[in-house]
């Protein structure tokens, strides 16, 4: 993933990455947070998940400084969330959710009083996401489905806004699909090897919904680069916090 260094040249944010070999173990990798923690140089920086199986990314993002922390996904830093539902949120937020706030917005797609069908609890979108749909400004409705969700097609249906954050390959139908709604589709999945090399990606939405919905983020090219746009968003805010700016 080049892009987030690509997108950091641009803006002259000098940008490095770690690589730990496959074998590191769980100390390395808290080494190097440690490390990353402690260097003035650093502004802000993210742990890449998924972590190897087996180690404990709850305690890595625990681990991560709170004012360094760019992803939004220290305990803190979520908190936030769930405490400041009033005011402006001034600490950083999850970037997938961010992304997918701003699209909306760009896009002047309604969200007050609309009702919004997450697919998706996970950490880093679907969870945090519903979170910030239903703060005072944003004022949707939402219903936030799961594997154990009950007919999710029905739910699909009665949805103004459907953002499928889930990693199943073409999950969300055509027919699930409310003519006109509004549809993210965030899930990445590798669904083989292109001749090049390269892998081949599906989205969490059948192509055919296209044909059905009044708009469409389309996956690659819609909330992925706005995930990376949040990123450096979050990485300005953290060094103008540090510098004493804002
Ligand atoms: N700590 C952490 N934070 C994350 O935010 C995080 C993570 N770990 N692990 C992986 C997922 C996934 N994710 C993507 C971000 C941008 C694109 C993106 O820009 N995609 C381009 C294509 C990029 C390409 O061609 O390689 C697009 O959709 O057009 C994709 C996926 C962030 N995640």
């Amino acid at each position: 993933m080049g892009g987030k260094h690509r997108d950091s040249a641009e803006i002259g944010v000098e940008s490095i990455r770690v690589d730990l070999p496959a074998d590191a173990g769980e100390d390395e990798v808290h080494a190097t947070i440690q490390r990353l923690n402690a260097d003035p140089a650093v502004t802000g920086y993210i742990v890449q998940l998924p972590l190897p199986a087996g180690m404990d990314e709850h305690a890595a993002l625990v681990a991560v400084d709170p004012a360094k922390d760019v992803d939004g996904l220290h305990p803190a830093n979520l908190g936030e969330l769930v405490l400041g539902v009033d005011g402006e949120i001034t600490t950083p937020l999850p970037c997938t959710p961010a992304g997918c706030l701003e699209l909306l917005r760009r896009h002047d797609v309604p969200l007050a009083g609309q009702h919004i069908v997450v697919i998706g609890r996970g950490l880093t979108v679907g969870r945090p996401l519903g979170l910030l749909l239903t703060r005072k400004g944003v004022d949707a409705t939402v219903t936030l489905t799961h594997s154990r969700t009950r007919d999710l097609a029905a739910e699909v249906r009665r949805a103004d806004v459907v953002v499928a954050a889930v990693g199943v390959p073409h999950l969300v139908k055509p027919e699930w699909v409310k003519p006109g709604a509004a549809v993210l589709d965030v899930g990445v999945t590798r669904v083989g090897t292109a001749a090049s090399g390269r892998a081949k990606l599906a989205g969490d939405v059948d192509p055919g919904v296209a044909e059905v919905a009044g708009w469409l983020s389309p996956n690659p090219g819609g909330v992925g680069p706005m995930t990376r746009a949040m990123l450096l968003s979050n990485v300005v805010a953290a060094a103008e916090r540090a510098a004493g700016i804002a």
